[in-house]
């Protein structure tokens, strides 16, 4: 999985979290999504898959998060202003995230990409 750490002058600054942001106007929530990880790292994702919603009351705000898990393949796009992590999915733990992030770890829980190999797919656990 990839995290970036969050610049101290955002929300939840100085935290680990998953790319992504606010939707804009008139945008789908898939659509954010893919924009907000090709400005944020420069990756493209394949095989999106939607892994449900969650809303979270900060003392100073309400949101509401649609997650998406996808594929990166072309790992040589990666161009990220923050400081970046790869983390394995058990290793997620270690690092410190928003409040809001308990619950969408636990949206992670059931998430399996399909690989392609040859004839076979095959379900695998991403990292
Ligand atoms: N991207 C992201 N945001 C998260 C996570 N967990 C969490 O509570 N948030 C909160 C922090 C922010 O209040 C909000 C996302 O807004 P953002 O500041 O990243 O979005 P943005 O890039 O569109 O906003 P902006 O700074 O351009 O105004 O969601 C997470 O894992 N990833």
């Amino acid at each position: 999985m990839l995290l970036l750490k969050r610049s101290t002058d955002q929300h939840c600054g100085g935290l680990w979290s998953f790319p992504g942001g606010k939707v804009e106007q008139g945008e789908s929530p898939q659509a954010a999504a893919m924009r907000e990880l090709q400005e944020e790292t420069g990756l493209t994702g394949l095989t999106w898959q939607s892994l449900g919603t969650h809303s979270f009351t900060y003392p100073d705000r309400l949101l509401h998060f649609q997650l998406f898990g996808c594929l990166c393949v072309s790992l040589t796009s990666l161009d990220c202003e923050s400081e970046h992590a790869w983390v394995a999915r058990d290793r997620l733990v270690d690092y410190p995230m928003p409040a809001a992030n308990g619950a969408l770890l636990g949206m992670l829980g059931a998430y399996r990409v399909s690989v392609k190999d040859g004839n076979q797919d095959e379900d695998q656990d991403r990292e």
